[in-house]
């Protein structure tokens, strides 16, 4: 090495050992120990740039070269070194974070021109690459822990692999640990500071370390979205920024977005993209699966659906008024709308669930107030003020889109049913007054948990996080609504079923399927 110039002597009162050090690739490297000189250097400070911002740089390129250097030590000086040498080059050609350095752009042409720029740089300052570490002309890099490519970031899965075997952790050490990890990442994780509070308490210096299932629970949410973390776009300065605020008594969100490619991307969380639904109610969405942003509150519909569709093809087949065909088509209608309305949580969906909530509710309303006519005669009255009432909320709703005025549209159709269920029971058939009534209690009591679920949905959800998540699953008010509305609704057509069939002296009965579901049974009215 002296013969080489790269060493002399010296006759300097500090010295520092040298050593040879084996490097991973079986090469030796030489090394001198500086810590003890390090120990009485005062430190030079240099302000690193923020990872956000080294990433956000790289948002409109698509061609990308990492490039290694063969060494780079303490931070400060070697990050102020790479400024000071790649100064020339801007950050939207360059970025330069400690010993990583990205080259980016566009384009393939203006990528190379780039290299070549930086090449010459690295090359004048006498540093070398190494090049098994170099990876050149990519679409996709990996680049300060996370690939970037022409679609976004996303977590790098080298990083995150290790993830999918831990299944406890067993000591604070390895809670730092994962936290360590999992915050690098926090920006792929909604409703990360939420999730990750229980394992942020455990490590908490005077906390004793006791994994409890609130432990195990925030530790397999924060796995599950590791490994699944979405690709986030990355912003593109030349086009406008959209930005989402929510707040509530105990925290705040925000969700920064761009339209891209005619589609509003950026930090969508699920595979039907941001919401545009004027609702999004408590259940957190895309928490059970990928594909369904509201797991409980979609499944839950099933009973608005399945029965209703027996109920039809029993009264056909019963050759009862094809009225009562209507009505349980439009109850399994609304099944059908609600359950792609909370799978996607998009407007059109929303308009499929809400707008057949009024037609139903209009069929019952006219089964109802026209139970004591001759059979086989249709009034057109009561059909056109329905279908005119129908039209304008409709129209208003399309234009309005606020979802209060959908609610007093139903609920005055529902008032409706209510005052004409009372007179029923009270006047004419007394003895139908069980069915009605629980008709009435179970739509009720679903109505009741609506609001609950509306007005108290930040401690429905603070206390769902502190419990086993089957207790989550149980206490999705909303799910409930939809399955005691749909009951409620399914009984209040058998009510209303029974009272036209007794006046048309069919002699109706209610029977339970297997014991538990009701029904109801006339003598077959076909002719043969
Ligand atoms: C005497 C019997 C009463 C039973 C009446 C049954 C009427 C059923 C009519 C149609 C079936 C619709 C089933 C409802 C499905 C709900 C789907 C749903 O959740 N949709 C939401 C979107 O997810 C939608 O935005 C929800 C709107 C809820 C509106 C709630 C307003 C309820 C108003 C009830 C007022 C009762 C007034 C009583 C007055 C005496
Ligand atoms: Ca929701
Ligand atoms: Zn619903």
């Amino acid at each position: 090495m002296a013969a080489a110039g790269v060493i002399q002597t010296s006759d300097s009162p500090w010295v520092s050992p040298a050593v040879l050090v084996r490097k991973e690739d079986g090469s030796l490297q030489f090394c001198v120990d500086y810590r003890r000189l390090n120990a009485v250097t005062t430190k030079g400070s240099y302000l690193l740039l923020r990872l956000d911002d080294a990433i956000d740089s790289v948002s409109v390129s698509n061609w990308f070269c990492g490039l290694d250097l063969c060494s780079g030590y303490c931070p400060a000086t070697f990050e102020r070194l790479m400024e000071k040498i790649l100064h020339a080059v801007p950050a939207s050609a360059c970025v330069v974070y400690l010993d990583n350095i990205l080259v980016h752009a566009a384009s393939f042409a203006t990528t190379l021109t780039n290299l070549c720029l930086v090449f010459q740089q690295i090359a004048k300052a006498n540093l070398r690459l190494t090049l098994a570490k170099c990876s050149l002309f990519r679409h996709q890099t990996s680049f300060l822990g996370q690939v970037v490519s022409e679609k976004g970031v996303s977590t790098d899965p080298t990083k995150v692999e290790a993830v999918e075997q831990w299944s406890v952790l067993t000591s604070t050490a390895e809670v730092h640990s994962f936290q360590d990890l999992a915050s690098y990442y926090w920006h792929f994780i909604a409703g990360f500071v939420d999730i990750a509070r229980p394992l942020h308490k455990l490590s908490e210096k005077a906390q004793q370390f006791q994994w409890s299932p609130s432990s195990q629970d925030a530790f397999d949410q924060l796995c599950r979205a590791l490994i699944t973390a979405p690709v986030l776009a990355l912003p593109d300065p030349s086009k406008p920024f959209i930005l989402d605020t929510d707040a509530s008594n105990d925290s705040g969100g925000v969700v920064l977005s761009q339209m891209g490619d005619h589609v509003e991307r950026a930090v969508a969380q699920g595979y039907w993209g941001r919401p545009t639904s004027t609702l999004d109610w408590c259940e957190d969405n895309y928490v059970v699966s990928f594909y369904i942003a509201e797991f409980w509150n979609t499944v839950s519909n099933l009973i608005m659906i399945l029965p209703p569709i027996y109920g039809a093809i029993q009264t056909m087949k019963d050759g009862l008024e094809v009225r009562y065909v209507f009505a349980f088509l439009g109850l399994a209608a609304v099944g059908i709308g609600s359950w792609c309305f909370h799978m996607t949580l998009q407007y059109e969906m929303q308009l499929l669930d809400e707008l057949p909530m009024i037609y139903s509710c209009c069929v019952f309303v006219y089964c109802l107030y026209e139970c004591f006519r001759q059979e086989n005669t249709v009034h057109y009255f009561p059909i056109v003020v329905l279908l005119i009432f129908s039209v304008v909320v409709t129209v208003v709703y399309l234009q309005w889109k606020e979802p209060v005025f959908h609610q007093v549209m139903y609920g005055i159709l529902v008032g409706c049913l209510v005052l004409r269920s009372i007179f029923i029971v009270t006047w004419v058939y007394p003895w139908l007054r069980p069915l009605s009534y629980t008709s009435l209690s179970v739509f009720m009591i679903g109505f009741l948990l609506w609001n609950i679920d509306n007005h108290l949905c930040d401690t429905l959800r603070g206390t769902r996080k502190r419990l086993p998540p089957v207790v989550g699953a149980v206490t999705q008010l909303h799910a409930w609504w939809h399955i005691l509305t749909g009951l409620g609704s399914y009984l209040h057509i058998l009510f209303s079923l029974q009272t036209r069939s007794t006046y048309l002296k069919h002699r109706p009965k209610v029977k339970f399927l297997c014991g538990v579901w009701p029904v109801i049974r006339v003598e077959s009215q076909k002719t043969t």
